[in-house]
């Protein structure tokens, strides 16, 4: 488990870029940041491996205090993928994928064999292996740059809008990609977009966040679709537009959980509760 613990961020040239925030992030889970541009998301992202250090508060993982690690150690064992990779163009595939395994003391042979399985893990033919960044599609290269942050095997992997400059339609072919891996790695994912669909897609906790590092809203995505806690997460989502028609469908009522499900009758989620027993849960919602 991630803790974010009264986490505050001041820049030296005065920004607060997050202010006193709290989150658990939930282990072997999907944890989406959401929010427009500047909200500190990738600020508290980079909080996590110590690309960046809190002003005040505590980050926390599985019970120990980062600032207490090394930080180089601590990014070496922390997958970490951003937009456009960070990945070296002049050196081959295989050699990008081990580049930290290498640096850790693994063989050269170990690595490079290791490197080649992952390949196979991200879905790349290891006929890539041998050839430059730039004889890459879009995708493929995003793949690369998730097998690379997964050659330490570390139990968290953060991504910072690692789908952003792909097509649409790889993009989703990438989203799915990630919810398998997720499944079958079991790894902790702290993942940042700007695309609302992106974080219910992906997201088993999505968080949506106001300028400032402010919590505007922490649930899942039909908790979120269902009871847009105020007018930005409405607006955020678009549910003011009236893009999002879902309603909720109470269930058996022993089991406490109300079905989401849109205009088409399929379903978006499982919520908790009774959206009767409150005067402030609409029974019919409009939210995309
Ligand atoms: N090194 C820095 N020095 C000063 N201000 C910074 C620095 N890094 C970020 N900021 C500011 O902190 C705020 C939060 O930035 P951050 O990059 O965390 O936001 P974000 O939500 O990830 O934005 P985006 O979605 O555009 O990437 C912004 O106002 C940004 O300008």
């Amino acid at each position: 488990m991630i803790e974010f613990r009264s986490v505050s961020k001041r820049f030296p040239d005065g920004t607060l870029a997050v202010d006193d925030f709290s989150l658990l992030i939930p282990s072997r889970r999907i944890t989406v940041f959401v929010g427009s541009s500047g909200s500190g998301k990738t600020t508290l992202l980079r909080m996590i491996n110590r690309m960046v250090d809190p002003t005040a508060g505590q980050v926390v993982i599985d019970d120990t205090d980062v600032s207490g690690s090394d930080p180089v150690q601590l990014r070496r064992s922390i997958g970490y993928v951003m937009q456009n990779g960070g990945l070296l163009p002049h050196r081959r595939i295989v050699d990008n994928v081990a580049t930290v395994p290498l640096l850790r003391g693994t063989s050269k042979a170990e690595a490079r064999a290791r490197a080649l399985e992952l390949l196979d893990t991200v879905g790349l033919d290891r006929s890539l292996a041998n050839k430059y960044l730039s004889q890459l599609s879009g995708g493929q290269q995003q793949r690369v740059g998730v097998a690379r942050a997964l050659a330490a095997d570390p139990n968290i992997l953060l991504m910072d809008e690692p789908f952003g400059a792909v097509d649409p339609i790889v993009r989703v072919e990438l989203q799915n990609e990630l919810k398998r891996l997720q499944r079958d790695l079991d790894k902790t994912v702290v993942f940042v977009t700007h695309d609302i669909d992106e974080a219910f897609t992906l997201g088993d906790q999505v968080v949506v966040f106001k300028t400032g590092g402010i919590v505007a809203q922490v649930g899942t995505p039909a908790e979120i679709l269902a009871r847009p806690a105020d007018d930005f997460v409405a607006s955020f989502i678009g549910a003011d537009r009236g893009q999002r028609r879902l309603h909720l469908e109470p269930r058996d009522p022993s089991s406490g959980q109300i079905l989401v499900v849109d205009d088409t009758g399929r379903p978006a989620g499982l919520i908790d509760g009774d959206p009767r027993s409150s005067d402030d849960v609409p029974v019919d919602v409009r939210v995309s």
